[in-house]
C-alpha cells in the first residue's frame, strides 16, 4: 500500500472535545467539593502529525494525557467527548488500547518498574524479531549501550531512564504516542535526537502528542502547537506561526509566551495563572490581559481564525 501524505489523512486519529476534569476533594472535616482543573479543553491529532502541547506548570497537560490513557484517579470525574479512529473512546477501550495502540511516555521516570530489567520493560513479554531489531536501533540512536538492557532502573541516571521511557514508546508499535515531557535531563543533542525519532514516527503515519516545556524545540519539530492555560486550550496554530512570532499568533497568552522565551527577550508575563479554586468568570486569561473588556466575562468559545483556532473574542 502506498504511504499517505499528511494532507490525505482528513479525520483525526484522536479527537478530544470539550473535556472537563474535576476532582472530588475533602476539606477539613467531612466537607466535600469539586475542584475543576480542566475546562472545555479541545485538541485533536491526525496520523502523520505531531501536535505539541505548550503551557505553564499546572495548565493541565499531564491530566489530558492521563484522561486519554484512562489513568485518572478514582476521585476524578470527566465530561466531554473523546474519539479514537472515529469511535467514542470509553474507559474499557482505553484499558484495552493502552500500551498497544496508544503509548504514553510518562512525565516521571518513577513509572519504570523497579523490579524489572530494562530490556524486559522495553520489549514486553515474548518480543518478536521486529521488536528486538527496533530496540537495538533505538537504543543505539539514543546512545544507550547494549548492557543497559540488563540493568535495573535504580542503576540508570535520570537521563538514561528518560531515554528508556522514550524507547519503550517508540518501539511499542502504537499508532498514537503521547509523550509527556520526554526531554528533561537530556542534553541538547540527545533531546533533538529523541524529537527526531518522534518526527520519523509521525512521518511513517503515526500520530504524536508532544507535551513539552522545550517549546522552542517543539516549534521546529511539530506540525501544530496547542497552547494550554489554566486547564483549557487557548490557541491551536500551525508551528510556523510560532516560529514567526507574535504577529502571526492569535491569543494574547500565546504572544506573551513567545516573548517570554529567552531568545525573544525573556519578557515576563505579569500576574499569575489562576488557581483552580478561584477561576475568573469567562476568559481565564482576562485578569492578565491588556485587551480585556467587560465582554470577556462571558463564556468564550474557540473560534477559527487565519488557519488556526483561538479562544479570544478580541483576536484578529
Ligand atoms: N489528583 C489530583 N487531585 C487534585 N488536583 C490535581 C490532581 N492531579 C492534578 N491536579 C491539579 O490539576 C492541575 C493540572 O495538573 P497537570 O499535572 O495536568 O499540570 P501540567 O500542565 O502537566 O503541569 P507540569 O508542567 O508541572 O507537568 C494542577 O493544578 C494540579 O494541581
Ligand atoms: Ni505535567
Amino acid at each position: 500500500m502506498e504511504k499517505k501524505t499528511k494532507e490525505e489523512y482528513v479525520h483525526p486519529l484522536l479527537e478530544v472535545k470539550d473535556l472537563s476534569v474535576s476532582f472530588r476533594m475533602y476539606d477539613t472535616g467531612l466537607e466535600q467539593y469539586d475542584l475543576k482543573v480542566i475546562s472545555n479543553l479541545n485538541i485533536d491529532v491526525k496520523q502523520g502529525e505531531i501536535v505539541a502541547v505548550a503551557g505553564s506548570s499546572g495548565s493541565g497537560k499531564s491530566l489530558l494525557a492521563h484522561a486519554v490513557m484512562g489513568l485518572l484517579p478514582e476521585n476524578a470525574a470527566t465530561t466531554g467527548e473523546m474519539y479514537y479512529k472515529g469511535m467514542p473512546l470509553i474507559q474499557k477501550e482505553k484499558e484495552q488500547l493502552r500500551g498497544k495502540e496508544i503509548a504514553l511516555v510518562p512525565q516521571s521516570v518513577a513509572y519504570l518498574d523497579p523490579s524489572m530489567r530494562v530490556g524486559t520493560q522495553v520489549l514486553g513479554e515474548k518480543p518478536d524479531q521486529r521488536k528486538r531489531k527496533e530496540q537495538k536501533e533505538v537504543f543505539s540512536r539514543l546512545h544507550l549501550e547494549e548492557h543497559v538492557e540488563r540493568l535495573y532502573p535504580f542503576q540508570l541516571s535520570g537521563g538514561m531512564a528518560r531515554r528508556v521511557l522514550v524507547s519503550t514508546a517508540l518501539i511499542s508499535g502504537a499508532d498514537l504516542i503521547i509523550a509527556d515531557e520526554p526531554t528533561p535531563g537530556l542534553d541538547l543533542e540527545m533531546a533533538v535526537e529523541a524529537l527526531t525519532c518522534f518526527r520519523e514516527m509521525a512521518d511513517e503515519g503515526k500520530a504524536v502528542i508532544l507535551i513539552t516545556h522545550d517549546i522552542d524545540l517543539a516549534f521546529h519539530v511539530a506540525d501544530r502547537v496547542a497552547v494550554f492555560y489554566a486547564g483549557t486550550t487557548v490557541e491551536i496554530a500551525p508551528s510556523k506561526d510560532f516560529r514567526e512570532g507574535p504577529e502571526a499568533l492569535r491569543h494574547p497568552y500565546s504572544k506573551a509566551l513567545w516573548r517570554a522565551l529567552p531568545q525573544n527577550g525573556f519578557v515576563p508575563i505579569p500576574g499569575f495563572q489562576p488557581y483552580a479554586k478561584a477561576l475568573p468568570k469567562g476568559c481565564l486569561f482576562a485578569p492578565r490581559c491588556p485587551n480585556r473588556t467587560e465582554e470577556c466575562e462571558k463564556p468564550i468559545p474557540m473560534q477559527e481564525l487565519r488557519g488556526g483556532t483561538v479562544r479570544c473574542i478580541h483576536a484578529t
